[in-house]
């Protein structure tokens, strides 16, 4: 911990030993901050209900091979990484220290789930942005949505395209089940995504979250109108990969016309929801990258909101 506070990078200029000493606390206590809500934010979204084909406290929606209890393995295994990639976005480190973290995250969450994938989008998504924002903290910069996006992009938007054409090897040869998505269906998933610096979650999810809030309905239900925005936008790999193209274009059109009728904005819109999660469930789609999506941009919100109630 010493030398980790007396790391140059984490302060933005030069200061009294004093102040410097004030300046690290402060940044190490909000990259806690960050990791708490990087939690946070992937409970809320496993809680939410009704959640197309997703997997709540409710039901499993159009899983067999995991449930809430999965997840929240899960959780309670990244406890740790979204702080560590938080100092280490802080000290400006390289691509390939945030990929080591990363990676070793992955491993811990396959341990606690028995195998099963339940977060590696959101181990990637949420992970990269707890670095931008605690860069931007370390530098003094306002933490809103371009400035986030902006350096995130700067700071390690070339890496993100180098990673966007890799093959990881994910053992004997295999390919991820969205590398073999993006051969087959010419779309782009969670690595385009990062490489664009998540559009989904600044151009899409955000603008919903903060439209519906503005239109004086609760968190739960920006959330969903959110979620839905996000599976009428976004090309996600886990659809395509369980329902190919046909579901894909299911899902999209489904999540337009809820949106359109108004989201939680219409009344009855909990009946329509329930009806497209029945009609998932029947078809076997699961919106998996939209999910982790809809928690990276609740992350990002709150942690705008932490720094607004700072008066900062
Ligand atoms: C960077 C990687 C995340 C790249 O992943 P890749 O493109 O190779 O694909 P996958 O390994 O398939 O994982 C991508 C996960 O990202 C989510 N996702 C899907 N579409 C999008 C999208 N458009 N934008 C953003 N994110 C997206 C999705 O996560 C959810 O799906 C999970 C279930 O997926 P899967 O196991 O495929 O499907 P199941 O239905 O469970 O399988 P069956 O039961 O049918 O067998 C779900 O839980 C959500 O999490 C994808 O899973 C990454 O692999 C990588 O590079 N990792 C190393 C770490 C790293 O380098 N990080 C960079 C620094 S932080
Ligand atoms: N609630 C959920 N159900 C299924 N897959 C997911 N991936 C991330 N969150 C999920």
């Amino acid at each position: 911990m010493r030398r980790l506070m007396a790391h140059p990078a984490l302060l933005a200029a030069p200061l009294h030993p004093l102040q410097q000493r004030r300046a690290v606390r402060q940044n190490l206590q909000f990259c806690r901050q960050l990791a708490r809500l990087a939690l946070r934010s992937l409970h809320q979204e496993l809680v939410l209900y009704p959640k197309p084909g997703l997997v709540s406290l409710i039901d499993n929606g159009s899983h067999d091979d995991m449930d809430a209890s999965t997840f929240l393995r899960s959780l309670f295994s990244l406890r740790h990484y979204f702080f560590q990639i938080a100092v280490a976005g802080l000290k400006g480190a390289p691509f390939h220290h945030l990929q080591k973290l990363a990676i070793a995250a992955e491993a811990r969450m396959l341990r606690a789930t028995g195998g099963v994938n339940t977060h590696r989008g959101a181990i990637f998504a949420l992970g990269m942005l707890c670095a931008a924002m605690a860069y931007c903290r370390g530098r003094k910069l306002p933490l809103q949505a371009e400035v986030i996006r902006a350096t995130l992009l700067i700071q390690w938007g070339d890496a993100l395209a180098r990673h966007s054409g890799v093959h990881l090897d994910h053992g004997a040869g295999q390919r991820s089940h969205g590398q073999s998505v993006a051969l087959a269906h010419a779309v782009g998933g969670a690595r385009e995504e990062g490489a664009l610096g998540f559009p989904a979650v600044f151009e899409v999810a955000l603008p919903q979250l903060q439209s519906t809030l503005e239109q004086g309905r609760a968190p739960h239900e920006a959330r969903i109108d959110a979620l839905f925005a996000l599976m009428a936008h976004i090309s996600d790999t886990n659809v395509y990969h369980r329902g190919g193209a046909e579901g894909a274009q299911r899902v999209r059109q489904q999540s337009a016309a809820f949106l359109a009728a108004g989201g939680t904005g219409a009344p009855g819109w909990r009946t329509q929801a329930l009806a497209c999660h029945h009609d998932f469930v029947a078809h076997r789609l699961s919106p998996g990258g939209a999910a982790d999506l809809l928690a990276a941009a609740c992350l990002v919100h709150q942690a705008m909101a932490l720094e607004l109630e700072r008066g900062a």
